[in-house]
């Protein structure tokens, strides 16, 4: 039985890991969980995405993204670089050079993703699972919604910093 469960944060929308001994609240899943172990979570079915292999509901999109943080993110912090102090304009640029170099593939975004998004979602490619209306900051929401399946967003910028956004189903 894992000390973490899943929960909701009302105030984001956003699911959160909780301790229930330490009482510690994360955003990221705990580093010491497999992917697996995340999935199976008390609270996880209820709170996280489906992901791969989830067909998700009526009205929900799947889609990843390559995130670029800066100075002034809501958390400029990520797995990558603990403290990103990047100006706006600087991560806008750095995302451009991704967006050269995916062109339309979608291998290469999910490679570069991995390799460099400031999101946790980066282990799994960007991959954020399927999600519904409500569920994402609203600029990302709908960019993700305006798309077809296998088309990329260009750069969208929300409270986390700057984007790009692949809808996969
Ligand atoms: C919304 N979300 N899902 C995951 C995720 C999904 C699947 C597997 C692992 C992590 C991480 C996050 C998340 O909020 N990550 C934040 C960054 C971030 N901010 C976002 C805003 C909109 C959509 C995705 C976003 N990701 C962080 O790591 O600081």
């Amino acid at each position: 039985m894992s000390v973490w469960e899943v929960r909701m944060s009302n105030s984001k929308g956003l699911p959160y890991f909780f301790n229930t001994e330490t009482k510690q609240s994360v955003w990221d899943p705990p580093s010491e969980l497999s992917k697996e172990e995340v999935e199976n979570l008390p609270g996880a079915k209820e709170h996280l995405s489906s992901g791969a292999g989830g067909e998700g509901r009526p009205g929900q999109v799947r889609a990843s993204h390559l995130l670029v943080k800066h100075s002034g993110s809501r958390r400029p912090s990520s797995w990558k670089e603990e403290n990103i102090t990047r100006s706006q304009d600087e991560a806008v640029e750095i995302l451009r050079g991704y967006q050269e170099q995916i062109g339309g593939d979608t291998k290469k975004f999910a490679e570069l993703a991995k390799e460099h998004s400031d999101c946790s979602s980066h282990a799994h490619g960007g991959d954020l699972g399927f999600f519904g209306r409500g569920q994402m900051q609203k600029p990302f929401e709908d960019a993700a919604f305006g798309l077809e399946p296998g088309q990329m967003s260009d750069i969208i910028s929300t409270d986390s910093g700057v984007h790009l956004v692949l809808r996969t189903a």
